[in-house]
């Protein structure tokens, strides 16, 4: 028996007006696997996540969730969907308006209907399993600090107890102790969810630490896919430009947008 993939992506395509974003994509996440997608920037990657997502329509291809099409789903099946992902989105994207339990809390008040004293029970205890106090949780996010804001993401981002979790580019803007710590913690509540993860990230040493298996993205198309132990000795011109991050070799930087 063949086990169908938490994810499958098969010729997925996506341009804006000439530009041709997504050339083609292939890629399959098992259940329970943490996939690192590495790739310079411009390269779609959160193009391509957000396909998954449905916040963008690829052209063609297809995008299957648990063996499920998701590219024609209509919203009320899309919502349900979408009841599996969570997301740790660039530059922890809290609402300033709202305090520290809230935001964690938004999703299960908001989307589950539940109340309120019960939500900010299960927001502390999140907040917690990252690392912050309880009295962390009446604060407003522009008190804190860039690595605690992240934390803050991650426990939003486990709140719902989703069964896939998505990391876009999640130690962006960090000092590397502090990126390590949120790594640490990346795996940490992920293991404990048993959930599938999919980080996206221009950063190698999070990718090493982060990392199952790691796909490499270059002009809208996976070109490599591999053990994230594998990744020194991948045989590819193009990933071992990325991981050393050398100026010359096969990928030439694009300066002028096109
Ligand atoms: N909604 C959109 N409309 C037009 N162009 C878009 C849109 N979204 C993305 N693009 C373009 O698609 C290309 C890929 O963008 P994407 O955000 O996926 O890159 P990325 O690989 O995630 O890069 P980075 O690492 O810098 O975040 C970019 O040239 C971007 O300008």
């Amino acid at each position: 028996m063949t086990t169908v993939p938490k994810i499958a992506l098969k010729g997925v395509t996506k341009h804006f007006g000439p530009k041709k974003v997504l050339n083609g994509i292939d890629l399959e996440v098992a259940k329970g696997e943490s996939l690192v997608v590495i790739g310079g920037s411009g390269t779609g990657k959160s193009v391509m996540l957000k396909s998954v997502l449905g916040l963008l329509t690829p052209d063609s291809g297809s995008i299957q969730v648990d063996g499920v099409e998701t590219t024609r789903l209509r919203s009320r099946e899309r919502e349900k969907m979408l009841h599996k992902f969570g997301m740790l989105f660039q530059g922890a994207a809290l609402f300033d308006s709202l305090t520290v339990w809230e935001n964690v809390a938004f999703g299960l008040i908001q989307g589950e209907h539940m109340p309120r004293a019960q939500a900010k029970e299960i927001a502390v205890a999140k907040l917690g399993a990252v690392g912050l106090t309880p009295d962390v949780a009446e604060l407003s996010p522009a008190e804190l600090s860039g690595g605690m804001q992240k934390r803050v993401g991650l426990a939003r981002a486990i709140a719902d107890e989703p069964e896939i979790i998505f990391f876009d580019e999640p130690t962006t803007g960090l000092d590397p102790i502090m990126a390590d710590v949120i790594n640490e913690l990346i795996v940490q509540c992920v293991k404990d969810l048993g959930a599938t993860a999919v980080t996206i990230t221009h950063d190698m040493a999070s990718a090493r630490k982060i990392a199952d298996r790691i796909a490499m993205i270059y002009q809208g198309r996976i070109i490599w896919t591999g053990h994230a132990r594998d990744i020194d000795n991948s045989g590819n011109a193009y990933v071992d430009q990325f991981v050393h991050g050398r100026a010359d070799g096969p990928i030439k930087m694009q300066i002028k947008a096109l």
